[in-house]
């Protein structure tokens, strides 16, 4: 099997787990798996497609601007530009992008905070934190529409093989090694919000009991 269809495999398995979560609503979504480093390229969906469903046309080969390496119909994602930024930066290989409820909640309950922090919670694991009293944080950037915009705030938080940032009333972008890592910190980010969201749900709810 060619690096180029290896790849391919491993990100419509992790395309398919996340559509099995029903993350990726009303077309929402973006997924990314670097290629090759030198020359950069990388696989991304195609904009605009209902990423629940498998087909042939799911990604397209991309280069270090974010432009198609062969001629094609498909349109790159939207957003490819704060993939192309990660890829720029890091060493990652796979980045994840989904809208949820849970992190659209978090963003807006936080945003004004610029970050949300989350600790005591066993999950943070994941993250390869081990301490006890381990913390947590995200930051949370303004949805720019203007997407060039968008990619160069994106920047500023994209520092480390491993990452993750939310968007305000947008969604999360998440980064790792590999495809393996990169869906385990999504999950675990979504996990965290999730608890957080029902946990700050059930307080009020007591608070009139
Ligand atoms: C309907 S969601 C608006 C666009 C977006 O934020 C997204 O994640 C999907 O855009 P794409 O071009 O990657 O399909
Ligand atoms: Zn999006």
């Amino acid at each position: 099997m060619s690096l180029l269809a290896k790849r391919w495999k491993e990100l419509a398995e992790v395309k398919a787990e996340l559509a099995g979560r029903d993350w990726f609503l009303a077309t929402s979504g973006n997924l990314s798996i670097k290629v090759t480093d030198d020359p950069l390229t990388f696989l991304v969906t195609a904009s605009g497609k209902d990423k629940r469903k498998q087909t042939d046309e799911d990604f397209l080969l991309v280069d270090a601007s974010g432009n198609p390496v062969e001629k094609t119909q498909l349109k790159p994602s939207a957003e490819t530009l704060l993939h192309v930024e990660i890829y720029k930066r890091t060493n990652a290989g796979c980045s994840l992008h989904v809208h949820t409820v849970d992190n659209n909640v978090i963003s807006e309950l936080y945003g004004d905070d610029g970050e949300v922090v989350f600790s005591h919670q066993e999950i943070i694991k994941a993250f390869g934190i081990w301490e006890e009293d381990a913390a947590i944080r995200i930051p949370i950037i303004r949805n720019y529409a203007h997407i060039p915009t968008l990619a160069q705030e994106f920047a500023k938080h994209v520092n480390g093989d491993a990452g993750a940032v939310l968007i305000r009333n947008h969604g999360i972008t998440v980064w790792g090694k590999d495809a393996f890592e990169a869906k385990k910190f999504l999950e675990a980010w979504e996990f965290l919000f999730s608890y957080h969201v029902k946990l700050l749900l059930l307080k009020g709810a007591k608070a009139f009991a």
